[in-house]
């Protein structure tokens, strides 16, 4: 087996890469920075850096690179890999969709009729059956039929932390990486047989975990690094060890467990001590993790089926407290950062449009009552 994976950054290296290689599995990863794919043909293996009470430096070989840029040479891997993964992040799917498609038609017009898997990894529920939409967009009926029949598209909920570091010169494909790691996949969504490869979890459940990582962890996360900002801070571990943003985060994934409670009958106090683990996660000493990299891109962390609004719709259909989501969904109205184009797009709302036309714009949410109240707030943090 042999595995083509879109992404060299945090996730690509620090984490699915590393698993696929030390399986055992060649990967070839194709990225549009041409520095680190120079480095990963020059090198065929790098370091992860492992943090935690025991640090440990790992080497990761049997890796290459191709040039995203160069589509035809991204085609012609298709003829030899047998798995895709993904860690692009969820806008750069739909562009490398195309030449995913492209691929895949390339393989299958070839006569190779052999199973073949294609998992994005990303921070999305169901980012993979995404992933296939898009590549649907850019094949015919007929062509679909053949793709649906060889090629299994495996939904899937990744956990690990991985800030980028500024690695060091004479080890500039480093990545530093906490020690958990949660990798599940849909296992009823892959043709042929499940590959083998330690770390990889497999599940017929994966909605349940795909919510209660993306609600819990993300939501925690993104409120940390909200009030962190709020309160000035630049790391979020200087966030969560404020005692006040500490507590209030924790208020926030307690509202989003009870949804998840309601909604997958898990048990109260497996999940009351998920979200204490999670809380010593943020303030692990050794991962230098910022603020603005947690809360970057606000407009989708505040989309109708992200980390924030889901939870408080949850909260709605089951009829449960909210009053902290509410506060947190106003901390995240709040967030500005010059350098980042969804912080700058969230301001010009709020400035050009106000604060109930910019929710009700971004966060699909019609609830009057909610609304009110979540602008209310915005005021009262504003004030
Ligand atoms: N860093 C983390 O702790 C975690 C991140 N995630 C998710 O993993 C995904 C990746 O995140 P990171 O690794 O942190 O981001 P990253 O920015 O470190 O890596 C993304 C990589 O994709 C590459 N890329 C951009 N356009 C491309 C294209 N057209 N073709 C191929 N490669 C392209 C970039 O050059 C970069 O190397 C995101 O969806 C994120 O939400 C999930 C869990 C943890
Ligand atoms: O990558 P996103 O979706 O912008 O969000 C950042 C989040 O991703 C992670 O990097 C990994 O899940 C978290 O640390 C953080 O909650």
């Amino acid at each position: 087996m042999k595995a083509l994976h879109f992404g060299a950054g945090n996730i690509g290296r620090g984490f699915i890469g590393k698993l696929l290689a030390d399986s055992g599995i060649p990967v070839v990863f194709a990225d549009v920075n041409d520095k680190v794919i120079n480095l990963l043909n020059q090198q065929g293996a790098y370091n992860v850096k492992i943090v935690g009470e025991q640090s440990k430096l790992e080497q990761v070989n049997h890796v290459s690179g191709v040039n995203s840029k160069d589509e035809n040479a991204v085609i012609d891997l298709f003829h030899s890999v047998d798995l895709i993964t993904t860690a692009v992040g969820p806008t750069v799917l739909k562009i490398i969709s195309s030449t995913i498609a492209k691929g895949l038609i390339a393989r299958i017009e070839a006569g190779n009729t052999q199973p073949f898997n294609i998992i994005a990894c990303e921070n999305m529920v169901r980012g993979t059956t995404f992933l296939k939409e898009q590549v649907f967009t850019h094949l015919t009926p007929e062509q679909q039929k053949q793709v649906s029949e060889f090629v299994g598209f495996v939904d899937s909920a990744v956990d690990r932390i991985v800030p980028p570091v500024n690695a060091p010169e004479d080890d500039p494909l480093l990545v530093t990486v906490e020690e958990f790691s949660e990798w599940i996949v849909d296992q009823t969504q892959f043709k042929g047989n499940i590959p083998d490869i330690q770390g990889m979890e497999k599940t017929d459940n994966l909605m349940a975990f795909i919510e209660r990582k993306l609600f819990t962890l993300n939501t925690g996360h993104a409120v940390t690094a909200y009030m962190g900002k709020q309160k000035g801070y630049q790391f979020v571990r200087e966030s969560i060890e404020d005692e006040s943003i500490k507590d209030f985060v924790k208020a926030v994934m307690q509202e989003s467990g009870e949804v998840l409670i309601q909604r997958y009958a898990f048990d109260r106090q497996a999940h009351a001590a998920y979200i204490e683990k999670i809380l010593k996660r943020f303030a692990n000493p050794y991962l230098v993790d910022d603020v603005d990299r947690v809360g970057r891109e606000p407009l989708r962390k505040l989309s109708e089926n992200d980390r924030l609004i889901k939870p408080l719709r949850g909260t709605l259909e089951y009829k449960l407290s909210h009053d902290n989501l509410i506060r947190a969904i106003a901390t995240a109205l709040l967030y500005r950062n010059d350098s980042d184009p969804q912080a700058q797009e969230l301001e010009a709302a709020i400035n050009q449009e106000g604060v109930e036309a910019t929710l009700r714009k971004y966060t699909g949410l019609q609830d009057q009552d909610v609304i009110t109240r979540i602008v209310n707030q915005y005021h009262v943090l504003t004030h």
